[in-house]
This record gives structure tokens, C-alpha cells and sequence, in this order.
């Protein structure tokens, strides 16, 4: 009667035999490192690296595989083959030193199904030449003022030499004091003045550099300052700075987790 229902099962020898092919596929496989790709951990089959990675802190993941196999490694998502960057000097070296290598994007099956190469972010070659260009061109017009600002807005997306991608880079121990906290510190020199830091990168580098950089900061700036004049924002009653969870959550993007917040009216 079972034997009706459930499906067939494979008979123990053919089980057998397909560990043993996994596992001889394993020692056969070459070491990350001992060829012409860069070091990296051994990957499994079918699994890859996948087994070495935290994909719920996957920034954290990563910063431990660099202090291991150093700024430029191999892993393995599954059976796909990545080479990972990391490090502010070594960004800066691929995106702009050798921006044609690295101008181009990795384009996931979805996204080449459903946007059938349109649009600039998951586009290549011409097509993103062309739409980059007319973009560029559009967002002239789009409240940025007219005389002065455009000009700012192209030669910056041209040049983007001080603006990079990736979460170690943000976090790059080589770089920043404390590289782990939220220091405003960071861009203020012994007097209190702000500076510029060259490996804060956030709008990536090079040739597939933030189109919107300028409107972003633009943006930002007016809806911080904005928020700030008119409100103090402290932890909920009986909440202390110190107990707030600043753990990024990971996504695309590391935003914050929610929080609640209290505004309180400075007028
Ligand atoms: C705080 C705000 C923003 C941040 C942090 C940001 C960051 C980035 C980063 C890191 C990239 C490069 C991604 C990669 O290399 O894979 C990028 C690309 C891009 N961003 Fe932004 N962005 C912001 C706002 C905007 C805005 C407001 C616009 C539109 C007006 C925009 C349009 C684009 C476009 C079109 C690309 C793709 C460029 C290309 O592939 O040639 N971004 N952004």
C-alpha cells in the first residue's frame, strides 16, 4: 500500500555511489590558491563555502575570510565562483586603476528576465552606456538648480575618486579608529573641524560609481538638518544609550534594526 504512495526511492548502492563521486570530486578539486585563483577555503560540492559563512552577519563573515586568506580571496556560493575585494586600498585600486576589468556587473537570471536590459543597475555594455548617459542628462533637470550645480552633478559622477563601495570598507580596521562603532569623530580633526576621509567610500567608485550621488547628499543633508533644528532625539524612557542595539541588520544594504526613538521638540 505505502509502496503505492510514496515515491521511489533510490536503492542504498546508488545512494553509495553518488557520496562517493561527491567526495572524490572534493579531493580532486583544486585548492583555492594553488592554481591561478585566489587563495580562499576549500569549497565543497554543491555547497561551496557556504558552510563558512554567517549569512545572517555575511560583513562579519567576510572580514574574518580577509584577516585569513588577505584582501583579495576566492569563494564559492554553491557552484558559483566569486572572487571577493576587500579593503579600502584594494577597492580603490580594482574600481578605478582597472575600471574596465571591474565596469562590469554581475546580472542575476530575475533581473535579466524582467528588465529585459533596460534601466542602468543591472545592465552592461551599450545599453548601459546609453542609459547612464540619459540619465545623467535627466537628472540635470531634476531640482538640482540650473546653472553650476548640473555641471557638479556630471563632472562628480565623471571623476567619483573619493566614494566606495562595500561593507569592509566602512569597516576597514586599516583605516578607521574604531571601525566598529558610530564615531562621528571620525571626520573631525583635533580642533573639532570636519575632514574628509578618502576610505569613505559609500557611493561605491569607478565607472558603475552612484549616479545619484549628489541629489543623495544633497537629500540627506536637508532632511537631517531639517529633523535636527526642530527635534532631540533621545532613547524611550527608561532606555539608555548604551543598552540602544546598533547591530546592523544585513540585507542589501546594512541598515539599522527598528528602533524606538523619542523626538522631543526643541522650540
Ligand atoms: C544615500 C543614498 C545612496 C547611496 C548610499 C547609494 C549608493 C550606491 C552604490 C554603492 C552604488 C554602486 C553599486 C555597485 O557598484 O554595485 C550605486 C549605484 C547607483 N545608484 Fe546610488 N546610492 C544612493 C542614492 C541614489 C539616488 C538618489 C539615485 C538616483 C537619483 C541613485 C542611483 C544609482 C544608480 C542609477 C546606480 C547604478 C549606476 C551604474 O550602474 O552605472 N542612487 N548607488
Amino acid at each position: 500500500m505505502l509502496e503505492g504512495i510514496l515515491p521511489q526511492m533510490p536503492p542504498p548502492l546508488t545512494l553509495l555511489g553518488v557520496v562517493v563521486v561527491l567526495f572524490l570530486f572534493y579531493l580532486l578539486s583544486s585548492t583555492p590558491g594553488t592554481g591561478k585563483h585566489p587563495p580562499g577555503p576549500r569549497p565543497l560540492p554543491l555547497f561551496g563555502n557556504l558552510f563558512h559563512l554567517d549569512l545572517k552577519r555575511l560583513h562579519v563573515s567576510l572580514c574574518e575570510l580577509s584577516k585569513k586568506y588577505g584582501s583579495v580571496f576566492t569563494l564559492h556560493l554553491g557552484p558559483k565562483k566569486v572572487v571577493v575585494l576587500a579593503g579600502c586600498k584594494t577597492i580603490k585600486q580594482a574600481l578605478v586603476n582597472y575600471a574596465e576589468d571591474f565596469g562590469d556587473r554581475e546580472i542575476a537570471p530575475i533581473f535579466r528576465e524582467s528588465l529585459q536590459g533596460h534601466g542602468v543597475l543591472f545592465t552592461n555594455g551599450n545599453s548601459w552606456k546609453e542609459m547612464r548617459r540619459f540619465s545623467l542628462t535627466n537628472l540635470r533637470d531634476f531640482g538640482m538648480g540650473k546653472r553650476g550645480s548640473e555641471e557638479k552633478i556630471i563632472e562628480e559622477c565623471r571623476q567619483l575618486t573619493e566614494v566606495f563601495k562595500n561593507f569592509k570598507v566602512l569597516q576597514d580596521e586599516e583605516e578607521w579608529e574604531t571601525p566598529h562603532s558610530f564615531n562621528p569623530g571620525h571626520f573631525l580633526d583635533e580642533k573639532g573641524c570636519f575632514i574628509k576621509r578618502d576610505a569613505f567610500m559609500p557611493f561605491s567608485a569607478g565607472r558603475r560609481a552612484c549616479l545619484g550621488e549628489s541629489l543623495a547628499r544633497m537629500e540627506l543633508f536637508l532632511f537631517f538638518t531639517f529633523l535636527l533644528q526642530r527635534f532631540r532625539f533621545t532613547p524611550p524612557p527608561g532606555v539608555s544609550e548604551d543598552e540602544l542595539d546598533l547591530t546592523p541588520s544585513v540585507g542589501l544594504t546594512l541598515s539599522p534594526s527598528p528602533h524606538q526613538l523619542c523626538a522631543v521638540s526643541r522650540a
